[in-house]
């Protein structure tokens, strides 16, 4: 029923009701009414004033219901108009177009959006830089006579008394584009010239490689002043570093000596103790004479160390201060920022914003007036620079400025229009090459890695190998893989899983595959052969790497695979066991150096490594980076590959991706826009790693072999 409808109908009821109600009322008040023929007269007329309400009610109740059914035939009738169709589709209008969204803010800050850019062609002579004239002729005998791009940008932001310096410097530019001189040339120059050794400068890094790595360059540059450099790393027992940092002495001093004893007194009477600085010096004050108190002093001008190590001495060691630091640099600030290392940053930057024991100061304290404040140079550096502005803003940075340099113009491999200069990608070296190679399901990976070493790092030997190709193997390559090498799984250096990133990884599809396709290596040879001679170092005869001997860095995801892979290496191909050195997170600090020592002299050609050389290490003539395993982030690749391709010299990255690694690689690190390269990753089939039935055996055989040197069973 129609709202409309009802309506009436309740009406109606109503006038029915209240009209009876009304009679029985009239009846009740005068019980003699309906005797008389007047009370009946004045019935009559009130009910039919009643009925002619309900007859009215009722009609316009008609009404409704009428209009309604001639609607509803209405829409019946209309109904043979409609169009009847099929299964098919209906036609759909043009979807609107909608104007693309193009953000006129960004949420960073402006000095992050909008950093100071340097050109990767902007290079000066280190003549015209204000350097000190030794410093030059230093450089000028490493055979640096002009500064690179992020050098000249940075170097005069830098240089120049203090009080004229009004910026912290945020320096993002690619791996080996030169970062650490940028900072320690204008460091040296503001301190060669102070005549008192104080600690004034602090550099930051995250593994014990890269504190020996900057020491060296540090060393070069202060050759000829009178500074003095400093270490401080985790492997060094703390006692030996405690006593080279700091000189211990005495001073005659009897007010201090006298509330040095009462300190002790009451230390030992109440346990009361000030602060943990008293306790350390009450230590030392005991083995003083009477009326002498200890007076520390820095024995270094610089101090290169690792985060935990400096925690350490700055919460133990006697005498060791950031009171007069005027210089703190963080390099790999990213990585350093991402790990807490013992809350580093907190406790620096609370131990920098305690107020000095300055004569100024305590008068300005007697004058209830806040310490003056601090003036501490500080760079931050990266490859890869966070963007994130809650951890850069834990280094309180004081009118911060962002520098980058552009190597690459934004390329077709991304289209990166859309990202302002502030947050566009990670740049990797313009001189390197990169390529990834399909290795199936992984099973076989190190026959691959021994087959790309063979075919395309050394290559010398390639050429003697490819000339004495035996067509049988041609068959075999032919072949395909078999099942029965499935049983190998267990035993294999890595299995597909190792590569642990949670992205789901599958084969890119057919059409991506030909975009990125180059066209197939047809070279093959005996991996097996172990009776061929290798002759290291080999110089490389092809054209990417002209005249440099070949020298190639494995990573793998642990340390486990990386000894794992060299020792079958050595088992596969003897030759290269004499050749290949490994650098693991468990490495001893010394056998680190000797693996790392050989590496660079040329000894050795073939260093497998943990991600803990991916940062920041430098071996200058490195000509090929392999990623056996896929790198756990995109940031762990551009810092794995950046070891070559360094300072503008050509290098080769290749990265092994097995079939269930493949998307993820393609999508998150070898497409992303978040890394800006010059050309696009190529892919690389070595299809004539195919097993024959002799070779598996072998293969067999050194895993085998493998197993019982891992289990220590000779039997
Ligand atoms: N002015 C120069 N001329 C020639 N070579 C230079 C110059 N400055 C630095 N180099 C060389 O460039 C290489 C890379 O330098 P450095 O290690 O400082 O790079 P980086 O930017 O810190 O790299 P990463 O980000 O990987 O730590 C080193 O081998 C260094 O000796």
């Amino acid at each position: 029923m129609s709202k409309h409808s009802k309506k009436h109908k309740r009406e109606a009821q109503e006038a029915a009701i209240s009209a009876s109600r009304e009679n029985d009322q009239e009846r009740k008040d005068s019980p003699t009414t309906h005797n008389t023929g007047e009370g009946e007269v004045s019935h009559g007329t009130k009910h039919q004033k009643v009925l002619a309400k309900f007859q009215k009610s009722m009609e316009s109740q008609a009404r409704g219901e009428t209009q309604k059914q001639t609607a509803i035939l209405d829409d019946h009738q209309n109904e043979g108009d409609v169009e009847l169709h099929g299964l098919e589709p209906l036609p759909q209008p043009e979807p609107v177009t909608e104007p693309e969204f193009i953000p006129t803010f960004t949420s960073l800050p402006s000095w992050i959006s909008n950093p100071i850019t340097v050109s990767s062609s902007a290079k000066k002579a280190f003549t015209e830089m204000s350097l000190d004239e030794k410093t030059v002729a230093t450089l000028s005998q490493r055979g640096y006579t002009e500064a690179l791009a992020i050098q000249s940008a940075v170097i005069p932001m830098l240089l120049g008394p203090a009080h004229l310096r009004h910026s912290d410097l945020c320096v993002a530019a690619s791996t080996g584009s030169g970062k650490t001189l940028a900072y320690i040339l204008p460091m040296v120059e503001d301190l060669r010239s102070r005549p008192i050794r104080k600690l004034r400068s602090l550099i930051i890094v995250p593994t014990r490689e890269l504190v020996s790595q900057v020491s060296k360059v540090a060393e070069q540059c202060i050759s000829g002043t009178h500074l003095k450099i400093g270490t401080a790393v985790g492997a060094v027992p703390l006692l030996n570093e405690q006593e080279a940092l700091i000189e211990r002495g005495r001073q005659f001093d009897p007010e201090g000596w006298k509330s040095l004893q009462d300190k002790a007194q009451r230390r030992l009477l109440y346990g009361d103790v000030d602060v943990q600085e008293d306790v350390r010096m009450l230590e030392d004050a005991v083995r003083m004479l009477p009326d002498h108190v200890p007076v520390y002093s820095s024995t270094v001008d610089l101090l290169i160390c690792t985060p935990g190590r400096l925690i350490d001495h700055i919460q133990s060691t006697n005498g060791f201060s950031l009171d007069d630091l005027e210089w703190l640099v963080v390099d790999e600030a990213d990585r350093l920022l991402d790990e807490s290392f013992q809350q580093w940053v907190d406790v620096i930057m609370a131990t920098l914003e305690t107020s000095r024991p300055t004569a100024r100061n305590r008068l300005l304290a007697e004058l209830w007036l806040p310490p003056e404040k601090r003036n501490i140079q500080k760079v931050i550096l990266s490859a890869t620079m966070t963007r994130d502005i809650s951890k850069l803003g834990s280094l309180r940075l004081r009118r911060p400025k962002l520098v980058v340099v552009e190597g690459v113009q934004t390329t077709n491999v991304s289209d990166n229009s859309a990202s302002t200069v502030g947050d566009r990608g990670n740049e990797l070296p313009t001189t390197l090459r990169e390529l990834a190679i399909p290795v199936g399901d992984g099973l076989e990976k190190p026959l691959y890695l021994l087959r790309l070493l063979r075919s395309d790092v050394f290559v010398a030997e390639k050429v003697t190998e490819v000339e004495d190709f035996p067509r049988q193997f041609e068959e075999d390559a032919s072949s395909g893989p078999t099942n029965e090498t499935d049983s190998l799984s267990e035993l294999g250096p890595t299995t597909p899983d190792s590569a642990s990133s949670a992205e789901p990884y599958g084969e890119p599809s057919t059409e991506e595959m030909d975009k990125l396709a180059v066209p197939a290596v047809d070279v093959g040879f005996d991996i097996f052969n172990k009776d061929s001679h290798v002759p290291p170092p080999q110089k490389c005869t092809d054209d990417i790497h002209p005249g440099t001997a070949a020298n190639v860095l494995i990573f793998t995801n642990s340390n486990e695979n990386a000894t794992r892979l060299s020792h079958l290496i050595g088992i596969l191909h003897p030759p290269y066991a004499g050749l290949t050195g490994v650098l693991t997170k468990s490495s001893t600090s010394s056998t680190g150096k000797t693996v790392l020592g050989a590496f660079r002299r040329g000894k050795t050609s073939i260093l497998i490594a943990s991600d803990r050389a991916s940062r920041g290490l430098d071996l200058p003539h490195l000509s090929h980076v392999v990623n056996y395993d896929m790198p756990r982030s995109v940031t762990a690749y551009i810092h794995r590959v950046g070891r070559t391709a360094r300072a503008g010299r050509p290098g080769t990255a290749w990265t092994l991706f097995t079939s269930t690694e493949a998307r993820w690689f393609w999508n998150a690190i070898a497409r992303t826009p978040e890394v800006i390269r010059q050309r696009p990753v190529q892919r690389k089939r070595l299809d004539a790693v195919v097993i024959s039935a002799k070779q598996k055996e072998e293969y067999e055989e050194a895993l085998g072999e493998l197993q019982r040197a891992v289990h220590g069973d000779q039997s």
